[in-house]
């Protein structure tokens, strides 16, 4: 939204105070950027991702999700996900528990497949607004290989850190192989005071490459009593670990708690779009630590509880659960709302209310 000033970040809230990592210094492979993303990876699970090159590309897509969210409701809904556990497609804002008493939550989302903005014109998963369609080459389809080759680059250094051999994580996120991986562009409506946009939750996929111009992003570092908001850094990325990581790692990378809500003020009153991209394993993908690849999460897996870092399925699977508990129609009381929330939110659930 290039030319729109927006108000300042304020500077008397509440703030989580992630580390900067240069993405240029990691694909350099400088030994000390490695080692602050190794501390960010496994410690907070958020960090700042600078010199990423893809500003153009994502200014693309919020040009992209402006111009879907702006279609009749009627047209968006020609082409909403349902309850069936899909994410694809358009979210209407509602469709979501924003919390366990089962508040609609405000967030409208554009979602497209990797498979079908790789795949373009060829339909791998499903059709998409005109809108999208009229951007897949010239934005979607850029954004998400820069998205690729950037979570490419930090999957190589986890396959290091971790003792796995080279290209482990880079082919559980094969170009050729079906994935639940998807671009987002999110339209977060005001809630009132208190009330999440967007509810709790640890991502369901590996890596999330998240771009944000107005504040309503919160994390719940563990051991904090408090929600932190992070605060949107211009030409920055926000990257974060999914929950398919920290099972893959036997606990290594962590997954944390987050949330949306409005913006804070001087923001409060000004509309919040986001810009992600989520890189998840293959569906096919069986969801258990590597722990005959390496010592080191075999280690980290054998001291978690019985069955933590084992849910006994494949990742489309884990996915699709996820999806279809979180959707409000849903909702069968207080068990769906769990279910839908992740790892972290087993462990930090009283925490969090
Ligand atoms: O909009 C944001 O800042 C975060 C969105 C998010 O957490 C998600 O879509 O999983
Ligand atoms: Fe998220």
């Amino acid at each position: 939204m290039p030319g729109i000033v927006l108000p300042p970040f304020p500077e008397d809230v509440p703030t989580s105070t992630l580390l900067v990592i240069d993405y240029a210094k990691i694909k350099a492979g400088d030994p000390e950027e490695i080692d602050t993303l190794w501390t960010a990876a496994t410690e907070l699970g958020f960090w700042y991702l600078k010199n990423h090159g893809a500003e153009e590309e994502v200014d693309g897509m919020f040009d992209m999700g402006a111009e879907t969210m702006a279609l009749p409701s009627e047209e968006k809904m020609k082409f909403e996900q349902g309850n069936d556990g899909l994410s694809f497609g358009y979210k209407y804002a509602g469709s979501y528990m924003a919390d366990h008493e089962g508040t609609p939550d405000t967030s409208e989302f554009i979602n497209v497949a990797r498979d079908d903005a790789l795949g373009w014109p060829t339909v791998r998963h499903r059709t998409y607004p005109s809108t999208v369609n009229a951007r897949m080459e010239s934005t979607v389809r850029p954004f998400i290989r820069k998205a690729v080759d950037v979570t490419t680059v930090l999957f190589g250094v986890f396959d290091k850190k971790l003792g796995l051999p080279e290209g482990t994580f880079a082919s559980l996120h094969a170009p050729d192989q079906e994935t639940t991986s998807e671009s987002r562009c999110i339209r977060s409506l005001q809630t009132s005071p208190g009330k999440a946009a967007l509810a709790p939750h640890t991502d369901f996929g590996s890596l999330s490459f998240l771009h944000n111009r107005l504040g309503g992003l919160q994390v719940l570092p563990v051991g904090s009593q408090e929600w932190q908001y992070v605060k949107p850094l211009p030409g920055h990325a926000i990257c974060n670990i999914g929950d398919a990581v920290t099972i893959f790692s036997g606990g290594i990378l962590h997954s944390n708690l987050h949330r949306i809500v409005s913006p804070p003020k001087p923001q409060t009153s000004t509309e919040r779009w986001s810009v992600a991209y989520f890189a998840r394993p293959n569906s096919a993908a069986v969801l258990e630590p590597f722990s005959e690849q390496s010592s080191l999460i075999a280690e980290s897996a054998a001291k978690a509880p019985e069955g933590k870092y084992n849910p006994g399925v494949t990742a489309g699977e884990w996915f699709a659960r996820r999806i279809r508990a979180a959707r409000l129609p849903n909702r069968k009381g207080l068990q769906s709302w769990d279910a839908g929330q992740g790892m972290e939110w087993q462990n930090q659930k009283l925490k969090a209310q």
